[in-house]
């Protein structure tokens, strides 16, 4: 049955992108879905936002929950001091292997760890498995009934420290409801929602920019 869309979107970014240049990347895969075949990364009008607090928080250390085809992970790493880590856990492999191929024509392979599996899997390994103590900035992007097990899993795992970010896609659509609630309502976050649009639509959706108090 030919090429899958996240191929699709790879041949896309290999044919109009250049190589090295991750402004060039994420404007080819916009330009695609936007005008040839939709898909689900955080796109144009809600990227300037994630752009907004990544350069913000400006994180030494960085998980992406939720590769795909790694628009986003291309997002932030372009904006990462030298040295700075984002490691990205992606649960489909298919997908796996075309993000590693965006992100390394975007040039960003040494900023990044892409990581394959569950992230209630992985989360408990990363300290023993990156030696990394604590994240200053979390996206959440993966499957929505994920997302408050695994800040309750961060919590536990002693990853999140006074100041951590975290910040959630799809808050509105598809929704993450108990999500919502419980970082708006935990006296443990500071929350604040920002407005925006499902990717390439003009539905709302938005991200939910949540503080960690210790
Ligand atoms: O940004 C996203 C959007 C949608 C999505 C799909 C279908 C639809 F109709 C509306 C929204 C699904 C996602 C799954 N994981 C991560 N991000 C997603
Ligand atoms: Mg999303």
């Amino acid at each position: 049955t030919g090429l899958s869309r996240p191929q699709r979107m790879l041949k896309a970014v290999q044919k109009n992108a250049t190589k090295g240049d991750p402004q060039s990347v994420i404007a080819a895969i916009d330009y695609y879905c936007r005008h040839k075949e939709w898909a689900m990364n955080v796109g144009d009008d809600k990227g300037p936002i994630l752009d907004s607090v990544v350069s913000e928080v400006n994180p030494s250390t960085a998980l992406e929950l939720g590769t795909y085809c790694g628009y986003s992970t291309v997002r932030i790493a372009r904006l990462l001091s030298p040295g700075s880590k984002l490691i990205t856990v992606e649960f489909n492999p298919a997908y796996a292997a075309v993000a590693r191929q965006i992100i390394a024509h975007a040039g960003l392979q040494n900023k990044v760890t892409l990581v394959e599996g569950g992230s209630g899997d992985l989360i408990p390994k990363i300290k023993e498995q990156f030696g990394i103590t604590s994240f200053d900035f979390v996206f959440l992007d993966h499957w929505k009934d994920r997302y408050l097990p695994d800040i309750k899993l961060l919590e536990d795992c002693g990853l999140l420290k006074k100041g951590s970010v975290l910040l959630a896609d799809n808050v509105i659509c598809p929704g993450t409801p108990e999500y919502l609630e419980y970082v708006r309502n935990s006296p443990r976050y500071k929350s604040q929602y920002f407005q925006s649009y499902l990717e390439y639509t003009k539905a709302e959706d938005g991200l939910e920019k949540s503080v960690f108090l210790g």
